[in-house]
C-alpha cells in the first residue's frame, strides 16, 4: 500500500482566496481513504482578486503575463506552506484559477503556470485538469464528482456551495454531476455592494423578504430547463443573472432572501427528481454550507426524507482541494480521473499535465 503525501491547492470561483490542504492519500483494499492534515487559507488582496476577476478582459499578452505570475505566486505559496509543515510532501496538484469556460467552444483556462510553479515550489505539479475533457467534447467540470464517488460514496448526494452550486449522485451505476445554478457569486455580488464580505451566517438574508417577481424570473432562466451534462460559471452570471438582479427594486437584504430561496427551490428539484430512496443523504461543502439561512431554507425546500449532513469545517473549505489532490494520484497511477457520464465527453479520462521542477 502507497501513501502519497500530497498538497492540493484550489482556487474556486468566489475569489476569497488560495485554499491549500495538505493529505495523505492511499488505497487499501480496493477503497481509497484520506486524512487531511492540515490546511491554509491564503486571502487575496484586493488587487490581485481585481485581477483573476478580470482576466477574462485582458489582452493576449497581459493574461500570458498573469498565468505566470500566477503560478510563481503559487509556488512560493506553497513552497511557505510546506516549510510551516516542516514535512516533506511527494507532489503539488495545483486547479489553479479558472479565467475562460466556454466548453461549447472547446475553451476552458487555469491560471497558474504548472512549470513555474514547479520551479517555484521546487515540487512535482499535476495541474491543467480540465483541458483533455473539453478537448474529448465533454463539459470539462465539474470534476469533483470522482472523489464523491470514491471518498464519499456513504452519501447519496454531495452538494457543493461555492460560487456556483453543484451535485452530484449516482444512477444506473453511474455517476451524475454537474453545476445546479449559482450559490455565493450572486449573494457576495450584493454584499459587496454593501460594504461586506459576505453575509455571515445568512443573518441580513434571514431578515429580508421575499421578491416573489424576482423569484419567478431566476426560475425561468433558460439553464434550469437544458438537461445535464452542463456546467456554467461567471460569464452565465454577469450576463443572465445580474440584469435580473439590478432590475427589482428591492432592498438589498431581500434580494439575499429571494436568492436564497431561488438557489434552494432549484437544488430541491434537483434532488427530488433523482432520489430514489424512501431516507437520503446530502453532504453539504463550500462555503455555503456556513450560511446557516441558506441550510435552514434548504432542508426545509428539501424535506424530511432528505437529511442534510453538515461536515467539519475543515472538510466544508478544504474537499475541493483533497479532491484534486486525489485527482493528481489517479493521474499519476494512470487511472481514470475525470468521467464521461459526469462531463458528457466521448470517453473517460487520466488528466492533467505534469511538471518537474527546473533549475535549481
Ligand atoms: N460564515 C459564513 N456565512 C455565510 N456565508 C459564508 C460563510 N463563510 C463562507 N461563506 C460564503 O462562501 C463563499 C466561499 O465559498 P467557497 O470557498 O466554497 O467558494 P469557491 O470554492 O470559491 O467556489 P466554487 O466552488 O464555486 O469554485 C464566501 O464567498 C461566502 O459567500
Ligand atoms: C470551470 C470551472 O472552474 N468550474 C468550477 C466552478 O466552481 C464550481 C463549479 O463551477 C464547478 O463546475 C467547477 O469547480 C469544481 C471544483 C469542479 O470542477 O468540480
Amino acid at each position: 500500500m502507497s501513501m502519497y503525501k500530497v498538497l492540493g491547492l484550489m482556487s474556486g470561483t468566489s475569489l476569497d482566496g488560495l485554499d491549500m490542504a495538505y493529505c495523505h492519500i492511499w488505497e487499501e483494499d480496493g477503497h481509497w481513504n484520506f486524512s487531511i492534515k492540515q490546511t491554509k487559507d491564503v486571502p487575496y488582496s484586493d488587487e490581485m482578486r481585481e485581477y483573476l476577476k478580470n482576466a477574462i478582459y485582458l489582452s493576449d499578452a497581459d493574461h500570458a503575463q498573469l498565468h505566470k505570475d500566477y503560478g510563481m505566486w503559487l509556488g512560493e505559496q506553497s513552497k511557505l506552506f510546506i516549510d510551516e509543515l516542516g514535512e516533506e510532501i511527494d507532489f503539488i496538484a495545483s486547479h489553479g484559477h479558472t479565467s475562460h469556460h466556454r466548453p461549447e467552444d472547446g475553451i476552458t483556462f487555469q491560471l497558474g503556470d504548472g512549470q513555474f510553479l514547479a520551479n517555484t515550489s521546487g515540487k512535482q505539479v499535476v495541474c491543467d485538469f480540465r483541458t483533455k475533457d473539453v478537448s474529448l467534447k465533454g463539459q470539462g467540470a465539474p470534476l469533483v464528482p470522482i472523489g464523491d464517488r470514491l471518498l464519499f460514496h456513504e452519501f447519496d448526494f454531495c452538494l457543493n456551495l461555492g460560487g456556483i452550486s453543484n451535485i452530484s449522485f449516482e444512477k444506473n451505476d453511474e455517476r451524475i454531476a454537474y453545476d445546479i445554478g449559482m450559490a455565493n457569486m450572486p449573494l457576495n455580488y450584493i454584499t459587496h455592494k454593501m460594504g461586506l464580505p459576505y453575509d455571515e451566517n445568512g443573518n441580513l438574508a434571514r431578515s429580508g423578504k421575499l421578491d416573489h417577481g424576482l423569484l419567478q424570473k431566476l426560475n425561468s432562466l433558460e439553464y434550469y430547463r437544458l438537461p445535464y451534462p452542463k456546467s456554467t460559471g461567471y460569464e452565465w452570471f454577469t450576463e443572465k443573472v445580474i440584469p435580473l438582479v439590478n432590475a427589482s427594486t428591492s432592498a438589498n437584504i431581500d434580494l439575499l432572501h429571494t436568492l436564497i430561496h431561488h438557489n434552494c427551490e432549484q437544488i430541491a428539484f434537483s434532488v427530488h427528481k433523482y432520489s430514489s430512496k424512501p431516507q437520503n443523504k446530502l453532504l453539504a461543502t463550500g462555503g455555503g454550507a456556513l450560511n446557516q439561512f441558506f441550510m435552514d431554507i434548504l432542508q426545509e425546500k428539501l424535506g424530511p426524507n432528505i437529511e442534510v449532513v453538515i461536515p467539519t469545517k475543515t472538510l466544508i473549505a478544504y474537499k475541493e482541494a483533497l479532491v484534486f489532490a486525489l485527482m493528481s494520484v489517479l493521474r499519476l497511477e494512470g487511472k481514470t480521473n475525470v468521467l464521461k457520464s459526469v462531463t458528457g465527453a466521448t470517453s473517460d479520462s487520466c488528466s492533467g499535465e505534469v511538471f518537474f521542477p527546473q533549475g535549481s
